[in-house]
């Protein structure tokens, strides 16, 4: 009885028919979706490879700098056959150093955020770059980005292969250039592009400073296998092998030049650390100058500005945490068979803490000063003795004006920098130079 009632409300009713029929139809539908995104993940789990770069891996760097390399060669000029195009470019700026000491800005157009394709090696890769731009890299203030390149699972050796290529080309780009590093987080990484060497001979110290240190830092690298046959003894007696140096003078006397051209004449590197830099704690910088990459000098400039700041705090309550303590401690490190060759520059020696320039912390104390009458002379010569449009017995007759200008300012108590010569004869010619100098003497007349 009840069958037959139910028989006749839903069995002969068309409405419950056809509400049954559609959603006979909407479950199937959407099995077959299902079905279809499961198919596709799988399929796409089997046939395709996908490889992620983080910019938090040095291999970032390198995959974009290949990519642009790439971009820019002429297709019949590629060493293998790849291809690559986009229309989503970015452009970053880096700042080339001339051999003379000057720099002038380069721009290199890399793949921009979205969606490229590349052929490598007879292979078609889809490249994503993404940029995550709600959070930020502590560090740096830069954005978190990644790369994915998808390509199909029978061509997935070609991704070391890829990366293998883009090291190799960021080394070659490096080889006979100066490469300065900068702390990130707790490790070092390549700041800008790798600099064109400055020769040493350009940076004109006053007689014989520049041998005393380029002397020096010899010696003691000559010294290594006496360190290293000696490991651990050194090691027990607590004889680290390192050497500490400070450049101290007026601003713009050649200082930091001279480090860096003295880096790239021994074909070392720079790491460029700067104390007052957000984020730095004391047991990070042990970590930095106990692990600086081999071959390199760790230049610290300015070290009496570092613990001024120390007991200032900026507006959004930041305070340098790097203590003079933990300095020091990090200056004399745990003793270890690793060399470790650290310049710290200084305006003003009269403000550092002895404890700071003591012996093993400060090995060579040098004085860059001021132009000598023979500095500004030997500059001057360098400048405008090449030249075809000035006769040499010019440039030396106004070579011994200049002298003599130097030497009598001096005498007065007044003074000239290295650098204002140079700025000077960049902007003069050789007689407007020697007759203008006198006006950029600073000091008082005694
Ligand atoms: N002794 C020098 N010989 C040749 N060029 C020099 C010399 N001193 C300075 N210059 C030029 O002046 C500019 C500034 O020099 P540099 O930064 O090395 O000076 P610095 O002593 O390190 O200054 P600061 O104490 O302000 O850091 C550079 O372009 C450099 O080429």
């Amino acid at each position: 009885m009840k069958t037959e009632l139910f028989n006749g409300l839903v069995g002969d009713n068309p409405y419950f028919q056809a509400g049954f029929g559609l959603m006979g139809v909407g479950v199937g539908l959407t099995v077959l979706r299902q079905g279809l995104i499961l198919g596709s993940t799988t399929l796409r789990r089997r046939l395709l490879v996908t490889l992620e770069v983080n910019n938090k891996d040095r291999a970032y760097e390198w995959f974009l700098t290949w990519l642009a390399h790439n971009a820019n060669t002429a297709p019949q000029k590629r060493a293998t056959s790849r291809w690559f195009r986009s229309h989503q470019l970015s452009v970053e700026t880096a700042v080339e150093q001339r051999s003379n000491g000057s720099s002038s800005a380069i721009f290199r157009l890399v793949a921009g955020p979205g969606t490229h394709w590349l052929r490598y090696q007879g292979a078609w890769m889809q490249m994503k770059r993404e940029r995550e731009t709600r959070s930020m890299q502590l560090m740096s203030g830069n954005p978190w980005e990644t790369i994915t390149l998808t390509t199909l699972s029978r061509d997935r050796d070609l991704f070391p292969r890829l990366l293998a290529e883009a090291r190799d080309l960021a080394m070659k780009s490096q080889q006979g250039k100066l490469v300065i590093r900068t702390a990130w987080g707790i490790e070092w990484r390549p700041f800008g592009q790798p600099r064109q060497k400055r020769p040493l001979h350009s940076v004109v110290l006053d007689t014989g400073v520049s041998e005393k240190i380029e002397q020096d830092v010899r010696a003691f690298l000559q010294r290594r296998q006496w360190y290293a046959d000696r490991a651990t003894l050194s090691v027990d007696l607590g004889i680290p092998y390192r050497r500490g140096y400070l450049l101290h003078g007026p601003p713009g006397s050649g200082k930091t030049s001279y480090i860096q051209a003295l880096a790239g004449a021994l074909s070392y590197d720079i790491c460029l650390l700067n104390l007052s830099e957000r984020g730095l704690a004391d047991d990070k910088l042990i970590h930095l100058l106990s692990n600086a990459p081999e071959r390199s000098f760790i230049l610290i400039e300015d070290v009496d500005a570092a613990f001024n700041k120390r007991v200032q705090t900026s507006e959004d309550g930041y305070q340098s945490s790097v203590t003079f303590s933990g300095f020091l401690n990090a200056l004399d490190g745990v003793a270890s068979g690793e060399e470790r060759i650290v310049f710290m520059t200084t305006n003003h020696i009269e403000k550092l803490d002895p404890a700071l320039i003591r012996p093993g912390r400060v090995d060579l104390n040098v004085l860059v000063d001021d132009a000598s009458p023979t500095q500004a002379r030997t500059l001057f010569t360098r400048f405008y003795g090449g030249s075809d449009d000035i006769h040499p017995d010019v440039v030396h007759r106004l070579a011994d004006q200049l002298e003599d200008i130097v030497a009598a300012e001096m005498g007065n108590g007044r003074r000239i920098s290295m650098a204002a010569l140079q700025g000077l004869f960049i902007r003069s010619g050789a007689v407007e130079a020697v007759e203008s100098c006198r006006n950029l003497f600073v000091g008082k007349q005694v």
